[in-house]
């Protein structure tokens, strides 16, 4: 049995920033989840974004392996990855597609693939759109996180994270049915993201459960459910470094019940050359950094080596 959690609820225009922050503060300190309003991305774009989502998913899978994942880019099919490495199971029950920084970062050619446009017309043009929409909601929540944290609001901006962030869209398909006997089934299994801050939209179904414990066993799961226009923001690991593990990396997980689920998460991690270093305001000589500073591009590179080692 879980319970549903009920997060709290942020609004990116809320004209009391210093209340908003504070109210992040609480948030990240007791969850490290929150619903987001009023981040700008409007309900007719992600309706059609989730509709180009399904033309894609729907393709032969013939056409969707011409786009195999490299780069982190591109698509991904069904159990090939494994979100929790230590668990047994063959993978897990989803099929994703990524969508790298538009600009790149390190290569002077954008290394994102697209489905063909006599297949699919609009769909880069909406993708992007919604991916540009997302890295502008996530830059001004962060700004808000820095003053959460007690340090000027364009902090993250100042140490570099944000110049070309290391942001990456994954539309991701959980198939409705499986035909397992199981009837507990992950459709991700149990992880905490890498990143700065992940901004999740789902097509209202839900599935999404969070473990606020993570070092305690028996393991208490409890669902998040789907709240009408907000997106569902989550911690990421870096910022759990950054933050000297005072902000958490909440571990959750996707568990499907029978029924076809599509969502899209959003994960925003730093330029990877920005050093990821204990904040100050979030040390002292009773509770010194308890990791060392790492360059953030090395940090996810390696969990993502670890997700997808086979
Ligand atoms: O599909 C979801 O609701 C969550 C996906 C997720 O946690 C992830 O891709 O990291
Ligand atoms: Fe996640």
């Amino acid at each position: 049995m879980t319970e549903a959690l009920k997060l709290p609820i942020i609004d990116l225009t809320s004209p009391d920033r210093s209340s908003t922050a504070s109210s992040i503060r609480q948030a990240c300190i007791d969850y490290g989840f929150f619903y987001l309003l009023n981040h700008g991305i409007e309900e007719e774009l992600l309706g059609k974004v989730f509709e180009e989502s399904k033309k894609f998913f729907l393709l032969p899978l013939e056409e969707k392996m011409k786009m195999p994942r490299k780069e982190h880019r591109g698509y991904t099919p069904l159990y090939a990855e494994k979100l929790d490495p230590t668990s047994s199971s063959e993978g897990d029950p989803k099929e994703s597609f990524y969508i790298g920084p538009l600009e790149d970062i390190t290569t002077p050619v954008n290394l994102n693939q697209w489905p063909s446009e006599e297949i699919l017309p609009s769909w880069r043009r909406m993708m992007e759109s919604f991916y540009k929409k997302l890295l502008s909601a996530g830059k001004r929540l962060l700004s808000l996180i820095a003053l959460a944290l007690n340090v000027e609001e364009d902090f993250f901006e100042k140490v570099g994270a944000l110049d070309k962030p290391n942001a990456f869209l994954r539309l991701l398909h959980y198939p409705g049915e499986l035909g397992s006997s199981d009837d507990e089934i992950y459709g991700s299994s149990a992880h905490s993201d890498y990143g700065m801050v992940t901004l999740l939209a789902t097509d209202g179904v839900q599935g999404l459960q969070v473990c606020r414990e993570k070092f305690k066993q028996p393991r208490v799961w409890e669902d998040v459910l789907p709240v009408d226009r907000a997106l569902i923001v989550n911690i990421g690991d870096i910022m759990e470094r950054w933050t000297n593990c005072l902000f958490r990396s909440t571990l959750h997980r996707v568990m499907l019940s029978g029924k076809e689920r599509y969502s899209a998460a959003f994960f925003l991690d730093p330029n990877p050359d920005c050093m990821v270093e204990c904040l100050e305001s979030c040390c002292s000589e009773s509770s010194p950094p308890r990791f060392p500073p790492i360059r953030g591009g090395d940090y996810v590179q390696e969990r993502l080596r670890l997700t997808y080692a086979s």
